[in-house]
């Protein structure tokens, strides 16, 4: 199967190295150009624009930043809409709100194409790995002849209905995801602060209740203040801004996630927004140690 893709960051990078590895013929567009040379590298071609990829192959799948940026490779010149037609299916596996996702999926539709939003959990080891979980949602029909190309990204795929579930779902889970980080990096300083040795703290809550793969993972780059960025702090951020814009849309209160989102937001204005989002530590070390 041919396919294409739209987004060489972190996250697309693997994806579609890992579809390569797997036998797919893969034709690649990143905004900065130079993104394409290792896909290249391991057999992908290149595609000038988003439009010239989605006239290439009949599916085209894309993964980028923010709502901006996936409503940008649609709409703008060159864009995804310029080629999109009858018996072509476009995937967009962004993390972007309901209403990015609607009014791309409305806009593919009125040119006869199908449309699918596929947000992903997981992060840069599971892109690697192929152990994403794939959180679809649209057209059915297009959920299922990509099976072979989900199959190889993720472990597990759902198909949660209408468009905009995949995207309500993927931010729920990561507005949780946010609000977590933060209260681990709490309990980090403050079991430091406290005089005990955080490591104890990591091999403890490693045996309770509460053990989460996310600690385990994290938790001693943390300690070494090793932030080598998986998931972006700003796109963390991003996620967070947009689950609140939920929680408003819904009537729903959420002022531990809320909080969490300034941190985030103080981790971007302390220039960490590139870096992981754990780094969202350093905002609670900023706090003085009470003398
Ligand atoms: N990293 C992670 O752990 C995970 C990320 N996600 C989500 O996946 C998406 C991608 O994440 P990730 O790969 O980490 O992000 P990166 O920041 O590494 O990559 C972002 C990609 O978007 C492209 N881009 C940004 N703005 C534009 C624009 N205006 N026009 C065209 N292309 C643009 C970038 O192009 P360029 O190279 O030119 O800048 C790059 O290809 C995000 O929505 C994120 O929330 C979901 C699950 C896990
Ligand atoms: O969106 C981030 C993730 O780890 O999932």
């Amino acid at each position: 199967m041919e396919v294409g893709f739209l987004g060489l960051g972190i996250m697309g990078k693997a994806m579609s190295m890992n579809l390569l590895k797997n036998g797919f013929k893969v034709t690649v567009w990143n905004r900065t150009l130079y993104k394409c040379d290792e896909v290249v590298a391991h057999g992908a071609s290149v595609g000038e624009t988003p439009a010239e990829v989605v006239k290439k192959c009949k599916i085209t799948i894309a993964i980028l930043s923010d709502p901006a940026a996936a409503l940008s490779v649609v709409f703008d010149k060159d864009g995804v809409l310029e080629q999109i037609c009858n018996g072509k299916g476009y995937i967009d596996m962004s993390t972007v709100d309901p209403q990015t996702s609607c009014k791309i999926s409305e806009a593919i539709t009125s040119k006869g194409g199908h449309f699918l939003e596929a947000p992903v959990s997981g992060s840069k080891q599971p892109a690697e790995t192929g152990q994403l979980v794939i959180l679809a949602a649209g057209d059915k029909a297009l959920y299922e002849e990509a099976g072979p190309a989900f199959n190889v990204l993720g472990k597990k795929s759902f198909f949660l209905g209408q468009i905009g579930n995949g995207a309500k779902m993927k931010l729920v889970v990561n507005m949780i995801m946010g609000s977590v980080m933060n209260a681990f990096s709490e309990g980090l300083v403050l079991a430091e602060r406290g005089g005990l040795n955080p490591h104890d703290l990591l091999d403890v809550l490693d045996l309770g209740g509460i053990a989460n793969p996310m600690f385990r993972g994290k938790g001693p780059a943390m300690l070494r203040d090793d932030y080598s960025p998986a998931f972006p702090l700003k796109h963390q951020q991003k996620d967070m801004r947009l689950a609140l814009a939920l929680g408003d849309q819904n009537a729903v209160s959420m002022p531990v996630a809320a909080a969490a989102n300034e941190a985030f937001k103080k981790g971007r204005s302390m220039g960490l927004g590139d870096v992981d989002f754990s780094a969202v530590l350093e905002t609670v070390k900023l706090l003085k140690h009470p003398s």
